[in-house]
């Protein structure tokens, strides 16, 4: 879709403002060129000696009433469109902000998250002001075009009108020629804002590890350099606007005296009156508002198109995951992966991150999930997410294809503790509440026992009110992982995915937390209400009470087995448990 149709769009669906707003202008417009009228005909009136003083106040009085009544007119259609006008920019940034929280990894692999901000703001703000601005500038610029021309032609002199409008080609010729330029310098400026943008989030989030390998100035050098550049792109784009303002003094000073020229002859030829020579150059004078509300109008065009050319292909990329399935119902069954084989885009054709992994989980039981750093077991979990799709294999859950559930099922049915858990500006409690909204503080609390946190908590500043986050204070890896095992358990979902969640954990309270999961697996078995849990680490500790373990090698499984069993094959887990278990040694005496 391009710009003129989602603006046509807009003002078809908020016509009655439009409307209001056109209709006030029009009796701006009437008045404005009443005004000129009016003065000419004084002008006639007093070269005659036939207005007297009381009819000149009189006239006078009309005028500074046609006068207040022009401004209110203006102020009010401005407010009027304006209003309309920033409706756009909510309507645009929440389709923008739905389409974000929809997409998935694989779209966000590919934009900067500093692109992303300068497209919810800045180009955001450009394209609204093309539906305000830009209207409002373009409305009243063509009817004052307009009805100053009409009236020039029909009621002043066609002759003059004539050979004013002479040089007004040439200007519209310089208008293309700049708009052309404008387009290209504010879609350079948006980009270059966006790399600013991009340079300056990064550095906050990586504010700490700046400063610990000293980079700060190499930083702020880039910083300077991304702002140099910034600066020059929208100097640039200011240049070009600048260009209109002598390419409209030129072209009036041609028409000026043009007209002057031939009012001149015709005056002397008795054929015009002064007045209407008078009133002709005023009416004149007032289509220096047309001509710079033109290239004003262009200008704002331009930069809205270039910002809508950026937003569009965001707000139309197909979604990274469909959400193609109907099924509602939470699922119920085992949970089977058949020959699933991922590959992330970009890797070699014979590089899989996951091949032909096969395995079955029955509710209730836990599955670990080993081995060596990027041998898949993210991947693994990401594919169970439904935030990867395999290329082959399937997977199933109960009885249908993952695919058939919705997202929203789906979710609602996993809780995952991801390696880096996030923690929202919000107090300990919100961000556990997180998972359950409307928990209560019991319940809360419960979570965060169960997670082995409430303790820990209970020693902040304001216990569950203390807010955490980047308005709050910071909580170490292994609270924050704690505060987000919490989350996961308050939801209490069917299935529980660990990312490596207890790696910030010391070995004592992983055992606790993993006691925990056990008492509520068993708790849950005993109502109905399976629980399952897969486990992925590189701590083996973790793994050692699941019902089945799997170890992966570069996207396979290379055993399989319990814990005994795994020992017993004597492979890569048995050496690396007795490797752990020398170090946990060492580390105890
Ligand atoms: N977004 C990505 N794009 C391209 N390749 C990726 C991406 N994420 C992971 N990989 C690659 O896929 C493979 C598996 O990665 P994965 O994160 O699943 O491993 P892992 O076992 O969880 O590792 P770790 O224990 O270090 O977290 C690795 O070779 C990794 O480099």
């Amino acid at each position: 879709m391009s710009l003129s149709r989602l603006l046509a769009g807009f003002v078809r669906q908020h016509w009655p403002a439009y409307a209001a707003a056109a209709a006030m202008l029009t009796g701006v417009a009437l008045i404005s060129i009443w005004i000129p009228r009016q003065i000419g005909a004084m002008i006639d009136g007093l070269a005659a000696h036939t207005l007297d003083a009381h009819g000149l106040m009189k006239q006078l009085g009309l005028l500074l009433l046609l006068g207040v009544g022009n401004y209110l007119l203006r102020a009010r259609w401005r407010m009027t469109l304006y209003a309309v006008a920033y409706q756009l920019g909510v309507q645009l940034r929440t389709r923008f902000y739905a389409r974000l929280t929809r997409q998935g990894p694989a779209f966000y692999q590919n934009q900067s998250t500093g692109d992303l901000m300068a497209l919810a703001t800045n180009d955001i703000d450009a394209i609204e002001m093309t539906a305000g601005e830009a209207m409002l500038a373009g409305f009243d610029g063509a009817l004052t075009l307009v009805t100053v021309l009409g009236i020039m032609m029909l009621g002043v002199d066609w002759r003059l009108a004539c050979i004013a409008l002479l040089p007004f080609p040439l200007m519209g010729w310089a208008f293309w020629h700049i708009s052309n330029h404008i387009h290209t310098a504010s879609a350079d400026s948006l980009k270059r804002f966006a790399a600013l943008n991009g340079h300056v989030q990064e550095t906050l989030s990586g504010v700490r590890t700046l400063r610990a390998l000293g980079l700060e100035q190499r930083s702020a050098k880039q910083f300077s350099e991304l702002a140099a550049h910034a600066q020059k792109a929208s100097l640039s784009a200011q240049v070009w606007e600048a260009a209109y303002e002598p390419a409209v003094g030129l072209t009036l000073t041609a028409a000026t005296g043009l007209t002057l020229g031939l009012g001149g002859y015709l005056v002397w030829q008795g054929e015009l009156t002064i007045g209407a020579l008078t009133s002709f150059s005023m009416y004149l004078g007032q289509l220096i508002w047309p001509m710079f509300a033109a290239g004003w109008v262009l200008s704002l065009i331009e930069r809205g198109r270039a910002a809508y050319a950026r937003l569009q292909p965001m707000l139309d990329a197909p979604l990274a995951i469909a959400d193609q399935g109907k099924i509602e119902q939470a699922p119920k069954g085992d949970l089977l992966l058949d020959g699933v084989t991922y590959a992330y885009p970009g890797q070699a054709a014979n590089v899989h991150a996951l091949h032909d992994i096969r395995l079955r989980l029955k509710p209730g039981q836990t599955l670990g999930l080993v081995g060596a750093t990027g041998s898949g077991k993210s991947t693994l979990l990401r594919v169970l997410l439904r935030q990867l799709t395999p290329q082959r294999g399937h997977v199933q859950w109960g009885s249908h294809a993952l695919s058939d559930y919705t997202l929203r099922t789906l979710r609602s049915a996993i809780s995952w503790v991801p390696q880096e858990s996030f923690l929202f500006s919000a107090s300990i409690a919100d961000n556990i509440a997180l998972a359950k909204p409307g928990a209560t503080r019991a319940e809360i609390e419960h979570a965060a026992a169960l997670a082995a946190i409430h303790d820990d908590i209970l020693l902040f500043p304001q216990g569950y009110d203390t807010e955490v986050g980047e308005k709050g204070i910071a909580l170490s890896g292994g609270q924050r992982q704690r505060v987000a095992i919490a989350r996961a358990l308050l939801a209490n979902n069917a299935l529980l995915l660990l990312d490596d969640a207890l790696s910030a954990v010391d070995t004592g309270t992983e055992t606790r937390i993993l006691e925990h999961l056990e008492a509520l697996r068993v708790a849950g078995h005993q109502t109905g209400a399976d629980r399952s849990a897969i486990i992925a680490s590189h701590r083996l500790s973790a793994v050692v009470h699941a019902d089945q373990i799997i170890v992966l090698r570069d996207g396979r499984i290379v055993e399989t087995g319990n814990h005994a069993e795994l020992l017993l094959l004597d492979g890569w887990y048995a050496s690396q448990w007795r490797y752990q278990q020398l170090e946990a040694s060492i580390e105890a005496s």
